[in-house]
Parts: structure tokens; sequence; C-alpha cells
């Protein structure tokens, strides 16, 4: 890294993947390693591909008594058995809020180790395209929806995009290469068998590589984490000065920089959404994934567009499209984007090697704000724990952004490599969960302190029913400090409406279709149950709390704040 003057940024870059194995200061602080609420059960061995198990259809299938003792118990309400347990043992009000995204990958594939992050508190599991066979998503989705029907999990499943952006090979299935200081490496066009390929050879997926780059060009990989500079062009080859030590990783994602700034020429052309993408969106529409995840989104079109194809090619189907927000063109048209989106990932990691770094922590409090207005979940990823991938405690600087995160109250956190290829998955899993936990509860104790933070989301104009119902039952709840807030939601809309508030207690969102309580499970603050009700507030009512105290969920007393988007009410009642 030395000597090397930067272009992004002032600030340098953490080359966290290429940590020296002893660092200098010990011993770092103990973060508490919660134990999980329940141990994983072992199961079968899980190598085995699971034939057939998930169908489409299957999604939306009501749970059928018998499919698992916990389900069988419950009478139709269907709830899993990490949340049964927080309930039991924390009470409503120390539910976490914040929801966590796990990346699974080499290192989280297997039955156990999905379950294992299921039961540490894992909402959305996330495949990412950009990587591996659709054999093995395949496997990984139908695991994860073996799980949920085996043990009454609500895990969703969000499948990412690659899009067109410049990236590396995958080094012939070598986990990284080292380049040296000094070393001379070629970048091409040309595809080489495995046998054949010339040693410091990286062939790019962009066939206009070798035209649009000049000599003087820095080549960064990763946004910086090894650097280049072309010095010499040689038809389809670009041969190039490593000036930037480092790990190069498969598949690594290449940027060229002029006169500091990013080079887009015919690659800004490029289209969001590859033929090999709209190939893995049918795949993902057929195995029935919950979320898609739209990478280098550039327009509202591009949403506007898969939105409309997933609803011609699966009419009713549920899958909430992302916003990935991980280039400068979505920083442009950020508004509309969101606007036409499901939700939104702040990307932090594309983010951050195509704006100077230090502009990311306010984008990102940008994008989580304006989601909150326009009432749309927010996902915020990348590096929050990224030493964790070697080491089983975070840095303090690193707990420090997760809290920041948590703090602006985001939907959800991911995980990346720290639970795709790290060390430490569960241990990464666990210090998301007990640091939300901790930053959540110090927020409800310090809000009143607090003058910028609203009690409720100002209305839109003119403004609806269902916001002011919604805004109307946070104030109540938060004024009588009611233990919970139970919302009967057919779309899922009332519940959003009310998680957009951020009230002090949770929300028990009942929903009776399944793939609607997998979608909010990805929502701030709100506990999904699965649950055919009627167009009968009361008899709903007593219905849950005779469910709910049979499993010892909810005792006599407890105040609950209820709202029906069937009968649009609002109503207060003690539990009998
Ligand atoms: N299915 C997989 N197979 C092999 N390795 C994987 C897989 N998924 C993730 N990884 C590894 O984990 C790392 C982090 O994964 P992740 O999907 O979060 O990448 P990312 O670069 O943050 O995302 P994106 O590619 O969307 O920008 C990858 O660089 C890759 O090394
Ligand atoms: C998650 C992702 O795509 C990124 O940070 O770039
Ligand atoms: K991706
Ligand atoms: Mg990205």
């Amino acid at each position: 890294m030395a000597g090397s003057f930067r272009l992004s940024s002032s600030l340098s870059p953490v080359q966290s993947r290429d940590f020296p194995k002893m660092r200098f200061f010990n011993p770092r602080i103990q973060v508490p390693n919660p134990a999980p609420l329940l141990k994983p059960t072992k199961t079968a061995n899980t190598k085995v591909v699971l034939p057939g198990i998930v169908r489409v259809a299957a999604s939306e299938m009501p749970v059928t008594a018998g499919k698992s003792a916990a389900m069988a118990e419950s009478g139709g309400l269907q709830v899993d058995l990490v949340t049964e347990a927080d309930l039991k043992e924390n009470g409503f009000r120390s539910t976490r809020r914040t929801k966590i995204v796990c990346t699974i990958g080499p290192r989280t594939c297997e039955f156990e180790e999905i379950e294992a992050l299921a039961v540490g508190g894992m909402n959305v599991a996330r495949v990412n395209m950009c990587h591996g066979t659709l054999e093995w998503h395949r496997d990984v989705i139908r695991r994860v929806r073996r799980l949920n029907e085996e043990k009454g999990f609500a895990v969703a499943v969000m499948m990412d995009t690659e899009g067109s952006e410049i990236h590396m090979d995958d080094l012939n299935g070598a986990e990284s290469a080292k380049a040296e200081d000094g070393e001379i490496w070629t970048f091409t066009v040309r595809t080489f068998d495995p046998s054949s390929c010339p040693e410091r050879t990286i062939t790019v997926n962009y066939d206009g590589f070798a035209e649009d780059v000049k000599i003087g060009d820095e080549l960064l990989v990763d946004g910086g984490m090894v650097r280049f500079v072309v010095t010499e062009k040689i038809g389809p080859d670009v041969i190039c000065q490593c000036t930037d030590p480092g790990l190069l990783l498969p598949r690594a994602n290449l940027t060229f920089w002029r006169n500091e700034s990013l080079v887009q020429e015919r690659n800004a052309m490029l289209p969001t959404i590859s033929s090999k993408d709209w190939l893995d969106i049918d795949f993902g529409i057929a195995e029935g994934v919950d979320f898609i995840a739209v990478s280098f989104v550039k327009s509202a079109e591009v949403i506007k567009t898969l939105k409309s194809y997933i609803t011609a090619r699966s009419p009713g189907s549920k899958i909430a499209v992302i916003a990935k927000i991980e280039s400068i063109d979505s920083l442009r048209n950020l508004e509309e984007i969101i606007e036409a989106s499901d939700g939104a990932m702040v990307a932090r990691g594309d983010l951050g090697a195509q704006i100077p770094i230090e502009q990311v922590p306010s984008i990102q409090k940008r994008v989580v704000q304006l989601c909150r207005q326009l009432n749309k979940p927010v996902i915020v990823a990348s590096q929050l724990l990224e030493s964790m991938i070697e080491y089983p405690i975070p840095t303090r600087a690193e707990v420090a952004d997760v809290s920041e995160a948590i703090g602006q109250q985001a939907d959800a956190l991911m995980l990346s490599s720290e639970s795709a290829m790290g060390q430490y998955p569960e241990k990464a899993l666990a210090v998301l969960r007990s640091v939300s936990l901790r930053i959540e509860k110090w927020r409800r104790e310090e809000k009143h302190l607090d003058a910028t933070n609203p009690s409720v989301v100002s209305s839109s104009t003119p403004p609806s029913i269902s916001e002011e119902i919604c805004n109307t039952a946070s104030q109540m709840a938060n004024k009588l400090k009611a233990d919970a807030i139970f919302v009967y939601t057919k779309t899922g809309q009332t519940a959003s409406l009310l998680s957009r508030n951020r009230p002090d207690c949770p929300i028990f969102a009942f929903t009776p279709t399944t793939s609607i309580r997998r979608c909010l499970n990805l929502q701030w603050g709100l506990i999904p149950f699965r649950l055919d009700f009627s167009d009968d507030v009361e008899s709903n009512l007593n219905r849950t709390f005779s469910l709910l105290k049979a499993r010892g969920m909810i005792n006599s007393g407890g105040l609950i704040i209820v709202v029906s988007d069937v009968l649009q009410s609002i109503q207060a009642i003690k539990v009998p």
C-alpha cells in the first residue's frame, strides 16, 4: 500500500482481507458471545440433494397440522421456535427489532449450517448469483425452504443478481492470488483453458475493456484492495504494474480511474440486467425466492420493467424487488428508484468503489431516511464485521459502525463474506444480534432526549386512512407503554406502516399468507406469524390470545394495541 497516492479518497481503504496474522493490540474487547436461544438439532446427512421438496406453489400452502410438533400444537398459528423462545425468555419488549440478512456461501451452505444461522437469528438468506452454479443455488434455496417447513421458521430467500459491471474471472477455481508490489500483470479479454492460462494473467468479462482503457489509467480491484497502473496496451492485452499489492479474489470487481474520476465509457451503456441475469431471474421465480436484489441499478425504469416481468411470468407472485444503491447513476436517480422498488440496499462495497469513500456514510444516512419516508425496507450492507472473516471478535470500529446503522433504525443489517466464507459466521451473527439488542434498548431509554426522532413519520398528501390509523396506533402504544401492537393484515401493508414509525414495542403481524409472512421478516420490529383469520376482529383476537397463551408466549394483563386492515380499526385491550 505504501507510497501510492489515492484517487478516490483521502482515506486509505482498509486492507482487511490481507490482515497480518498478528495485531498490535491484545487482548481485544470481549464482545459477549450470546448463546443462541436454541441449539440446532442434528439432522440427517444433508449432502443429499433434496428432490422436489419445494415447489413454487408449496410456499403458498397452508401449513398442515402434524408437519412438526411446534406447529401441530399451535392450532394453525405458525411461529418459529427461536421467536417463541425469545418471547418466553426476554418478554415482549426486549425482542430484537433490527433484522439480519446472511449471505450463504461455501462456509454455510449445508443444512445444519443454515439451520445454525436460523437459530442464531438470520431473517433472510441471500444467495449471490455472481458465484456458484444454478445447482448450488437451487440446493441452498431448497434447504432454506425445508428448514422453514420442518421447523416453522420464516427465513426469506433473497437472490442477488450479478449485474453487468466489470469483473475478473474466477481464477480457475483458486481461492485467491497474490499480486506483489511492482509486479507486471496482464488483464485481457482473451479466454484460456485452465491448463493453458499464462502466469499473472486475468481475463476481464467486458469486451470493450482493452479499447476503453488508456495508458496511465489506474485499475482498482474491489475499490482499491489491490491497485495497478496501465503501462502498455498490446491488442486485447492490457499490461499493468501493481502499485498497491494485495490479494485478488475470484470475480473481484474492477473499476478504472483517470484524472481522479471513475471512467465511464461504453461500460456505462451496459444493461443493468444482463441476459445471464434474466436467466437467473427466471430461475429465482421458478424457485419461489422472496426478494430479488438488483445490482447496479441506474434508473427506476429497470425496476419497473423487472416488476412487470415478474407479474407476467408469475401472476400473483409476491416477489419483492430490492434496488441496490451502489453506483453513481443510482445516486442521481435515488428518489424515483426507491419509489419504484419494494426496498433498497445500501451496498457499500461497490458504492465505495465508485464514489470517494468518505461520502459513503452520509449517503447511507440519506438512503435510510428516504426509505423510511417512502415506507420501503432498507438494508445496510458490506464490511460491517469484515475482520471477523478471520478473527472471532470484531474491532471496536466495526461495532461502532454496526451501532450507527442500528441507531439510524435501518430495517436490516447484512453479512457478506463474514457468513459466506469467513471462519466465524455464527459468531458474526451473534455480534449483530447482541449489538442490536443493546443499541435498541439504549435508544428506547434515551429517546426522550432526541428531539430529531419523530414518533411518527409525517403522512403523505393527501393523507391515507391506513397511514393515519398506523400513526395513531403507534403513538397510543408509546404513550400507554403497550406490550405489543397486534396487526391483522392480508397484504402486509398495514404492518409496514406500523413498522415505519419504529414504535417502542414489537409488532406482531398476523397474516394468512406464508410468502407475505416471509417478506415481513425483513422489516424492522415485525414479528410475523402465519394465521388464518376472519373479518370478525373480536373472534380473531380471542383466538390469537388463546393460541399464544397456550404456548406461554403472552401473559394475562399485558396491554395490546390491536390494528386490523380489514376493519381499519384500533383497539386497546388487556390480555384476559
Ligand atoms: N455462492 C458462492 N460461492 C463461492 N463463494 C461465494 C459465494 N457467495 C459468496 N462467496 C464469497 O463471499 C464473498 C462475499 O460475498 P458477497 O456475495 O457478499 O460479495 P459482494 O462482493 O459483497 O457482493 P456483490 O458481488 O453483490 O457486490 C465473495 O467475494 C465470494 O468470495
Ligand atoms: C452487497 C454489494 O453488492 C456491495 O456491497 O457491493
Ligand atoms: K451481486
Ligand atoms: Mg455490489
